[in-house]
C-alpha cells in the first residue's frame, strides 16, 4: 500500500507540478485544466480514465464545460502518496498534448 508522503514531501513534489496545489482543508492536491472546448475536456478525461483503470487509482473530478476540476487524494491511505504524484504527472502531459501548460 503506497505510503502518506509527509507535509514536506508534498510540498517539494508540488514544486515538480505545474498548475497543481494544496487542497484547502483536506490533505489533497487538486488543479483546474481550462481547455478549448468541452470536447477536449471530455477528450481529456478519457485518457485520464484509462490511466486512472491502468493503475487502479482514480481522480475526483467534476467537468463544467470546457474546465475539468480534478483533486487526487489516496483513501486508503488517508492523504497524498506517490500515486497522487504520479497521476498528477501523467495527466499534466495528456493536457500539454491537448496545449494546455
Ligand atoms: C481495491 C482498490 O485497489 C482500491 O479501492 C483503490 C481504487 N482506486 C483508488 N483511488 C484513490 N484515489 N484512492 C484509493 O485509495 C484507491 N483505492
Amino acid at each position: 500500500m503506497a505510503e502518506r508522503l509527509s507535509a514536506e514531501t508534498r510540498k517539494s513534489a508540488l514544486a515538480e507540478l505545474p498548475g497543481w496545489s494544496e487542497t484547502p482543508g483536506r490533505e489533497a492536491i487538486g488543479r483546474t485544466f481550462t481547455f478549448r472546448d468541452f470536447n477536449e475536456a471530455f477528450g481529456f478525461m478519457s485518457r485520464a480514465a484509462l490511466v486512472a483503470e491502468k493503475s487502479d487509482h482514480h481522480p475526483e473530478w467534476k467537468n463544467v464545460y470546457k474546465t475539468v476540476d480534478v483533486v487526487l487524494a489516496t483513501h486508503d491511505a488517508g492523504g497524498v502518496t506517490r500515486l497522487d504524484i504520479d497521476l498528477a504527472k501523467a495527466m499534466n502531459a495528456i493536457a500539454r498534448q491537448l496545449g494546455v501548460t
